[in-house]
């Protein structure tokens, strides 16, 4: 499958999962659990991306940065947002410096 239909597909999936009942599906309970389990899960994700870097072990660096994804993935789904939201953002920020786009960043 291409990459940026992975991204679709799943962003549908996403979608679909806030009609699904708690019990059926992992997304629904998170969900279901609210937004809080949505950032403890992304903040947990994070932690072990970075301990998985620290370890210098690729194959771990690539499964812990695939969960980090997919639960941000979930967080932006839970707040009406789509990956080409932050894709257009990163397209935006395309060939400018990074002290260029943080100059122009507001507080
Ligand atoms: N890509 C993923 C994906 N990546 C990771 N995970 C889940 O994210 C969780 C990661 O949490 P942990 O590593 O902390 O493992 P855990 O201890 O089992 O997690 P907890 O139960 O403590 O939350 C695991 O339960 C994984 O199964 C995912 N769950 C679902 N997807 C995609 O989402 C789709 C919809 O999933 P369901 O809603 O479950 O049908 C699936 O078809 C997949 O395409």
């Amino acid at each position: 499958m291409k990459h940026d239909t992975v991204l679709n597909q799943l962003a549908e999936v996403l979608e679909s999962r806030k009609q699904a009942p708690a019990d059926s599906s992992y997304v629904a309970k998170l969900y279901a659990n609210g937004l809080d389990s949505i950032l403890k899960k992304v903040g947990e994700e994070a932690t072990e991306t970075v301990m998985a870097a620290k370890d210098g072990d690729k194959d771990k660096i690539v499964y812990e940065v695939a969960d980090l994804w997919f639960h941000t993935l979930v967080l932006l789904a839970q707040q009406n947002l789509h990956p080409d939201d932050v894709l257009n953002e990163l397209a935006r920020r395309f060939g400018m410096s990074g002290l260029v786009e943080k100059a122009n960043r507001h507080s």
